[in-house]
């Protein structure tokens, strides 16, 4: 590594880690660099100026996936535009996810080649380049959607039916904030995006979980019980009985979201500018941890949590890894976190107030 930089896998000129930066899963190659190179603590990875996303494993195709989608996109469509989605099969709500599944693939390492380092690249015509072709299509389905929720909130407001929606506060005060047509569009699209997947794999996860885990699922079923009997259901007054639902067993985003600099820093060169250090966002996945502190990191064990207010083990300073760290840190850190934080817990509580979570037994091919 250069020097002055934490220790890390061993770089070639130009690319840095780029040739051995992992295609799928890279959450858990780093785990690994980060206990080879770092001790179990910070490694630093030069990804040179090619910023990747997690790899996101696909839905299963189960109805579960998309009654969590729906809901997480209802709730973040009445905040934004005052519109609920009362079913997965809208052309909003399916529109959204398709754009987004697409997005994804394209921003996965190695879907496109490194044109932020051979700008060349970007001259090639699209006859001959998948990734353009592709990112067309992405921009032709997110703009249906974006544009199209921007155009029914005018439409409504034309006609005398406000709502009193938050791109309605935009629109109002567009030329105060500066933003023309093209950012105001987008800022929904990228808030439906922070607010729509987020929220809907940490339950999707939750449940999966559940059910892989019936020994925990029953003494949760057992709090739950307790607290909120059957004549009701839960409501967020409820969440002071039960500790905080953590995010770390499976994390929304295990390798947080990559920061650049946008000027150069004293002791880093041109070329790691625009890198990023992913030790940044590790502490939110427990693997990346050793077991000196924590037990059994793999195991889903939410008792823990009872133990130590961070789920690590007893005598183990852990007050950098508070429960808010999945949301990021510093002066970029989650705008949705608080609202986020709430619908998760309503579900939470719902979710196992009021369903058995058990594997489907009828497509053995489906089974976690
Ligand atoms: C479980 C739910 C969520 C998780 C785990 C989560 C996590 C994160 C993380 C890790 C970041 C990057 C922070 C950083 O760069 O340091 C982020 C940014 C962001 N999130 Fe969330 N988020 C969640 C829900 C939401 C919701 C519901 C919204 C919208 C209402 C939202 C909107 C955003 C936006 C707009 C950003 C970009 C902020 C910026 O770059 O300044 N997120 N989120």
């Amino acid at each position: 590594q250069e020097k002055g930089l934490p220790p890390g896998p061993p770089t070639i000129p130009l690319l840095g880690n780029l040739h051995i930066f992992p295609t799928e899963f890279a959450h858990y190659k780093f785990t690994e660099w980060a206990r080879k190179y770092g001790g179990g603590g910070a490694c630093y990875i030069n990804t040179s100026s090619f910023c990747p996303s997690p790899a996101h494993p696909t839905g299963q195709g189960h109805s579960f996936y998309t009654h969590i989608r729906r809901y997480s996109s209802s709730v973040i469509l009445s905040v934004l535009y005052g519109k609920r989605a009362p079913r997965y099969d809208t052309p909003k709500t399916t529109g959204f996810w398709e754009a987004q599944h697409e997005w994804q693939l394209l921003v996965e390492p190695g879907s496109t080649p490194l044109i932020d380092i051979f700008p060349f690249l970007k001259s090639i015509p699209e006859h001959w380049a998948k990734w353009k072709r592709d990112a067309k299509k992405v921009r032709s389905l997110q703009r249906a959607v974006y544009f199209g929720l921007l155009n029914e909130t005018k439409r409504r407001l034309r006609s005398g039916e406000e709502n009193r929606s938050y791109m309605e506060e935009v629109l109002a005060r567009q030329e105060e904030f500066g933003m023309d047509e093209e950012m105001t569009r987008y800022l929904g699209g990228a808030l439906i995006e922070g607010g729509s997947e987020t929220t809907s794999s940490y339950l999707q996860s939750l449940v999966l979980c559940l059910v892989a885990y019936p020994e925990a699922q029953k003494q949760a079923h057992e709090e739950i019980d307790c607290v909120v009997r059957d004549d009701r259901m839960s409501t967020l007054d409820d969440i002071d009985f039960f500790p905080i639902f953590t995010h770390c067993f499976r994390p929304v985003t295990p390798m947080s979201v990559p920061h650049a600099t946008t000027a150069a820093e004293e002791g880093v060169s041109s070329m790691t500018q625009a890198s990023f250090s992913c030790p940044l966002s590790m502490p939110s996945l427990s693997k990346t941890f050793p077991p000196a502190l924590y037990d059994n990191p793999e195991d889903f064990n939410p008792d823990r949590y009872l133990l130590t207010e961070n789920g690590t083990r007893l005598g183990v300073d852990s007050s950098d890894l508070g429960p808010n760290i999945v949301f990021g840190a510093g002066r970029r850190i989650c705008p949705g976190r608080h609202l986020a934080q709430n619908s998760i817990d309503i579900n939470v509580m719902n979710l196992l107030w009021a369903f058995d979570f058990n594997p489907d037994t009828r497509d053995s091919q489906s089974k976690i």
